[in-house]
């Protein structure tokens, strides 16, 4: 926690969405971009299970500072993290200094999904959260296919170390009261 004298530099908001007809809680961790707050941040990382990089599509500088924010998540973050690149401010046409293409560009290299949004239209923000919590929930669908699966194998082979401990023979027959 910061210091009650000093601004608060992390937001934290829950919010339910739903995709694919479940209803998921999220929590919505908006950490700051300045240098001088980074290394309170940067703890936040190790809990994130999704993470939005974003970029002012009317700063050019923003945009360059991408690539910084991409190697700190990797340093900072838990593996298998997800990542969406997000071109905001998409309302600012007319200050415009970052291609779509761009965007598009970085992202592809990152292997991350892109959007361009704004918080002022509104303009793929439900997307874009619904897109993020998306991957997170197939991420751990994977994990819990995996759990899934160790489980039942643990459980066939524990049965059958029982079987193999039967006594054989006419004991074994269904007629066994084993209580
Ligand atoms: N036009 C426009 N302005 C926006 C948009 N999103 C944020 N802003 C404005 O940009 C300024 C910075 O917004 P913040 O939400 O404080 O940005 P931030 O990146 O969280 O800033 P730090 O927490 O200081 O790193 C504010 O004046 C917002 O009103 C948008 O989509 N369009």
């Amino acid at each position: 926690h910061a210091p009650s004298s000093q601004p608060q530099r992390v937001d934290f908001k829950m919010k339910t969405i739903e995709v694919d007809g479940i209803k998921v809680r999220i929590q919505i961790w908006d950490t700051a971009g300045q240098e001088r707050y980074q290394t309170i941040t940067k703890q936040y990382y190790r809990r994130a299970q999704g993470i939005f990089l974003v970029y002012d599509i009317s700063s050019e500088r923003s945009y360059q500072h991408i690539m910084k924010w991409v190697s700190d998540v990797d340093e900072y973050a838990p593996e298998g993290v997800q990542k969406i690149l997000i071109g905001n401010k998409a309302d600012e046409e007319q200050k415009r200094q970052v291609g779509r293409e761009q965007g598009q560009q970085l992202a592809k290299e990152y292997g991350m999904d892109f959007y361009e949004t704004s918080a002022c239209t509104n303009l793929n923000i439900k997307e874009s959260f619904t897109r993020l919590t998306e991957l997170v929930l197939q991420a751990h669908r994977k994990e819990l296919e995996g759990l899934r699966t160790r489980a039942s194998n643990e459980l066939a082979l524990a049965e059958l170390e029982e079987e193999e401990g039967k006594p054989e023979g006419p004991a074994n027959s269904s007629k066994t009261c084993w209580c």
